[in-house]
C-alpha cells in the first residue's frame, strides 16, 4: 500500500481519494471476513466428504466396533472450522466464562479495553505524525517542538499498553486454563471416571495428555486468537472510518475502488479457505501422537526394573523410536502443508492486493473533482495547500499501512483458527467422554478374532446396564448377577450368593475365571449388567490387591491411605495406634528404619514386595471395614505372619472375602466359592479338614504321576535293550489314542 501511495505521490495525485477507496475496501474486507465462512463452508463440504470417502476406502478395517461406536463415529466429524466446531467452542467458552460476574469475564473486559485503547492511540499517533510533517513543511519551529513533545509523551502510555496487551494475553490464557483444568479434574475424579476412562472405554487413548498439554494449548490459542482477531477488527473499523471522513472532506469518489476491493478480498478469502489444508485434523493427530510418545516414556519409567531384568532396552528403544518417528512425520507434514499455504497466502495478500491497489489508485484520481462539500477547493489554502496535503498524505499513509496490516493479520489467522478447531475437538471429546463415564455410557472397540476360538460367549453391540444395585447395611446379596468384562465377554452367566457378616468366603478357580472381576463389580468399578446386587456402601468394603498402591507422601500416609492426617486425627487415632497396627503385620521396624512417621520417600521402591503387601494389610486394620476383599494380597508374606494377620482380621470383626491359592488360609474361612473357568460356579460350606486331606491326596498323586513319563521312557529303553515287548506300553498307547479321539470329538 505504501508503495502505491508513493507512486501516487510522484504522479501528483490527490491521495485522499486513494484513501477513501481504501477505507471502503477495508470495510468491505471486514464484511467478507465476517460472512465468507458460510460461503466457503459450502465449498469445503464437498471436499470434506470426498476426503472422508477416500480415507475410508484406503484404510483396511482392523477392528469391529459396536453399533454405538458406529453411531458416534458417523456423528463425529474430524476437526474443522464448521458448525460442530462453533458448537464445541461455545460449550467450552461457557465453562471458561460461566457468567458476567466472574474473574474470567473481568479479565476479558480489561483486555478488550486495552485493545480499544491501543487502537485509539494508533490513530492518534498516525495523526500526530501527519501534524509533525506539516510543521516541518511550514518551517514552524515552535509548533514543531510542541508536536515533538506530544510525540514523546504519548510514547509512554503507548509502549506500556503494548506490553500490557502481551501480559494480559498470557494472563487470560492462564485464567482460562485454570478454570478448565479445575472443571476437568472435578469430572475426572467424580464416580471413578479416572478408572472407567481407561478400563471401560476406549475413546481416550491418553487422558493425561488431554488434561495437561491439550487444555494448555487450547487456552493459549484461544487467548492468542482473541487479541489477534479483536485488535485488527477494531483497527480496521476505526481506521476505515477515519480514512473515509478524510477522503470525503477532500471530495474523492470511492465507489469503484470499494467494489473492486470487496471482490478481490472476497476472492482471496474464498480461495484461502478452499485450499487451506485441514490444520485442525493435522494438529489433533499431532497431539495424539505426542500423547503416545509420552505414554511410552511413562511405561518405561513405571516398569524400569522389569525391563532392566529382562534386558529389554533394545525392544523398548525401538518402540520409542517408532513412536517418535511417527510424531516427527506428522509435524513435518504440518510444516510442509504450511509451506505451500503461506506461499499462496503471501502471493494473494501481497502481490494480488498490490496489483488491485494500482487499479484502485488510478480510478479515484481520474474521478477526483478537488471540491469539498462546502464548495471550496482543496488547494485554496495560503501556501497553495502544500502543507495540508502533506499532513493528510502522511496521516492517510500511516493509517493505510496499519489497516492493511490488520487485514493481513486477520486473514492469516485463519490457519490458527483451524488449529484451534483441532484443540477444541480434543478438549471437547475429553469432556464428552467424561460425561459419558459419569452416566455409565461406555464405548469400546473390540478386536474380532474371526479364526481363533473365543473362550467366552460375547455380547456384540452396546452393553446395557439392566442390573439393579441396592445399598444394604451389612450383607452382600447377589441374585442372577452376570460377570461381563468391558469387552462384552460373559465370564459367568449368572451368579447367586449371600454373604452375611461372619461368612468368611474363600474364592478359588483357574486363572481368568472372574475372581477379581467379582470384586470389581462389588466395589462398583464394573457396571451391573443384569440381576440384582445388594451390598453395603463401597466405604464398608476395603479392597487389597496383590500389588498394593504406594502413594506420594509420608510413611504415615501409607498406612492411613486414602485418609489424610487430619482425617486420622478426626477419627481419634494417634501415631501410637498406627505403631500397634504395624506391629500386627510385623512391620513395626520400618518406622525406625525409615526415619519416623514424617519421613517422605518413593515408597514403591523403598519397600520390598512383602513389605508392601503387609502395608496393604495394615490399611485394613486402620480402616476396619465390614468386608475385606483380599485378592492374593499376601502371596509374598511368610505363612506364619500371614496366618497371624488373618486371625487378627477375624478378631477385629472383619468379614473376609479371600482369593488365594494357599491351602494354609483355608482354615480362616467358612464358605467356598469355586469357579470352574467355563462359566460355572459352586458355593458350599468349607469343610477344611476334609478338603485338606483331599488336597494332600491330590498332591501325592500329582507327585507320583509326575514321574510317569520318565518311567515310561525307561521302560521303552529296557524293551529295546532286551528286544522284548511290554503289555503296559501297549495298554498305555491305546489309552492315549482313546483320549485323543475323545478330545477331538
Ligand atoms: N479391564 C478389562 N477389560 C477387558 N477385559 C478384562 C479387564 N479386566 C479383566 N478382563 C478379563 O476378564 C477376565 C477375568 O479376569 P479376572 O481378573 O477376574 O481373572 P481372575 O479370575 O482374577 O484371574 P487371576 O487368578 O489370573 O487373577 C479375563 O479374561 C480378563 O481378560
Amino acid at each position: 500500500m505504501s508503495k502505491l501511495l508513493d507512486m501516487a505521490a510522484k504522479a501528483k495525485i490527490n491521495r485522499q481519494k486513494v484513501a477513501a477507496g481504501a477505507a471502503i475496501c477495508l470495510l468491505a474486507a471486514y464484511g467478507v471476513r465476517r460472512y465468507c465462512p458460510n460461503v466457503a463452508s459450502v465449498l469445503m463440504k464437498k471436499k470434506t466428504e470426498d476426503g472422508a470417502r477416500l480415507q475410508q476406502n484406503s484404510e483396511p478395517t482392523k477392528k469391529t466396533t459396536t453399533k454405538a461406536d458406529e453411531g458416534s463415529a458417523s456423528q463425529k466429524s474430524s476437526p474443522n472450522v464448521n458448525k460442530v466446531f462453533y458448537r464445541q467452542l461455545r460449550r467450552l467458552i461457557k465453562i471458561i466464562i460461566p457468567g458476567v460476574w466472574t474473574k474470567e469475564f473481568g479479565a476479558l473486559t480489561f483486555h478488550t479495553a486495552t485493545l480499544v485503547a491501543r487502537t485509539f492511540l494508533s490513530v492518534y499517533v498516525a495523526k500526530l505524525d501527519g501534524s509533525i510533517v506539516k510543521t516541518i513543511v511550514q518551517r514552524d519551529m515552535t509548533k514543531f517542538s510542541i508536536q515533538l513533545a506530544k510525540w514523546l509523551l504519548i510514547a509512554v502510555p503507548a509502549t506500556f499498553i503494548n506490553s500490557l496487551i502481551r501480559f494480559l494475553e498470557s494472563q487470560l490464557a492462564l485464567i482460562f486454563r485454570t478454570r478448565l483444568v479445575k472443571h476437568a479434574y472435578n469430572m475426572y475424579f467424580d464416580k471413578q471416571t479416572y478408572y472407567r476412562v481407561s478400563n471401560l472405554d476406549s475413546r481416550l487413548a491418553n487422558a493425561d495428555q488431554c488434561l495437561t498439554e491439550d487444555i494448555a494449548m487450547f487456552t493459549q490459542q484461544l487467548a492468542h486468537l482473541y487479541s489477534h482477531l479483536t485488535k485488527p477488527l477494531l483497527d480496521v473499523s476505526l481506521i476505515a472510518f477515519t480514512l473515509y471522513s478524510l477522503a470525503s472532506s477532500r471530495g474523492a469518489s470511492s465507489r469503484v475502488p470499494s467494489v473492486l476491493a470487496a471482490v478481490v478480498i472476497s476472492i482471496t478469502a474464498s480461495t484461502l479457505r478452499a485450499v487451506s489444508p485441514r490444520f485442525g485434523k493435522l494438529v489433533s493427530e499431532e497431539a495424539r501422537r505426542k500423547g503416545d510418545l509420552r505414554f511410552m516414556h511413562s511405561r518405561i519409567i513405571a516398569n524400569a526394573e522389569e525391563i532392566a531384568f529382562y534386558g529389554g532396552h533394545k525392544i523398548e528403544k525401538s518402540h520409542l523410536a517408532r513412536s517418535f518417528k511417527s510424531l516427527t512425520e506428522q509435524s513435518n507434514l504440518i510444516y510442509l502443508k504450511r509451506l505451500w499455504y503461506i506461499m499462496l497466502e503471501q502471493f494473494l495478500m501481497k502481490y494480488v492486493w498490490s496489483c488491485s491497489g494500482l487499479i484502485m489508485v488510478a480510478v479515484p484520481i481520474l474521478t477526483a473533482t478537488g471540491v469539498r462539500y462546502d464548495g471550496t477547493y482543496v488547494d485554496d489554502d495560503p501556501d497553495g495547500g502544500v502543507s495540508e496535503r502533506t499532513r493528510a498524505f502522511t496521516t492517510a499513509r500511516n493509517l493505510l499501512i496499519q489497516s492493511a496490516d490488520a487485514i493481513e493479520r486477520m486473514m492469516s489467522s485463519y490457519k490458527e483458527v483451524t488449529e484451534l478447531a483441532g484443540y477444541t475437538s480434543r478438549v471437547s471429546e475429553l469432556f464428552e467422554v467424561f460425561e459419558d463415564m459419569k452416566n455409565g455410557r461406555y464405548q469400546r472397540n473390540t478386536v474380532t478374532h474371526s479364526k481363533s476360538k473365543v473362550a467366552h460367549d460375547r455380547i456384540n453391540g452396546p452393553l446395557t446396564q439392566k442390573g439393579q444395585v441396592v445399598e444394604t447395611e451389612s450383607t452382600i446379596d447377589i441374585e442372577n448377577l452376570p460377570i461381563i468384562t468391558p469387552n462384552g465377554d460373559i465370564i459367568v452367566a449368572s451368579l447367586t450368593l449371600q454373604i452375611e457378616k461372619g461368612t468368611h468366603l474363600l474364592i478359588t478357580g483357574p486363572n481368568g475365571c472372574g475372581k477379581s472381576s467379582l470384586f470389581r463389580i462389588l466395589s462398583g468399578l464394573w457396571p451391573v449388567y443384569g440381576g440384582r446386587l445388594c451390598r453395603p456402601p463401597p466405604s464398608s468394603m476395603f479392597y487389597i490387591p496383590q500389588r498394593p498402591y504406594m502413594s506420594i507422601g509420608t510413611l504415615r500416609d501409607q498406612v492411613i491411605y486414602p485418609d489424610s492426617k487430619d482425617d486420622m486425627r478426626g477419627k481419634g487415632l494417634k501415631d501410637s495406634d498406627l505403631e500397634q497396627i504395624l506391629n500386627t503385620v510385623n512391620l513395626q521396624h520400618i518406622v525406625h528404619r525409615e526415619g519416623g512417621w514424617d519421613s517422605v520417600s518413593d515408597w514403591k521402591d523403598v519397600l520390598s514386595g512383602g513389605e508392601k503387601q503387609r502395608m496393604g494389610m495394615a490399611r485394613t486394620f486402620y480402616h476396619r471395614p465390614l468386608f475385606a476383599l483380599l485378592d492374593e494380597c499376601t502371596s509374598a508374606v511368610s505363612i506364619d505372619v500371614e496366618s497371624k494377620i488373618y486371625q487378627s482380621l477375624k478378631d477385629c470383626g472383619i468379614t473376609l472375602m479371600t482369593i488365594t491359592h494357599r491351602p494354609t488360609l483355608w482354615k480362616f474361612h467358612t464358605h467356598l466359592l469355586q469357579f470352574d473357568g467355563e462359566g460355572g460356579w459352586r458355593m458350599e460350606v468349607l469343610d477344611t479338614t476334609t478338603r485338606l486331606s483331599l488336597n494332600d491326596e491330590k498332591q501325592r498323586l500329582e507327585a507320583q504321576l509326575a514321574g510317569m513319563p520318565r518311567m515310561n521312557e525307561r521302560l521303552k529303553e529296557l524293551c529295546s535293550v532286551l528286544g522284548e515287548d511290554s503289555v503296559l506300553l501297549h495298554s498305555q498307547e491305546s489309552f492315549v489314542e482313546l483320549e485323543t479321539s475323545q478330545e477331538s470329538e
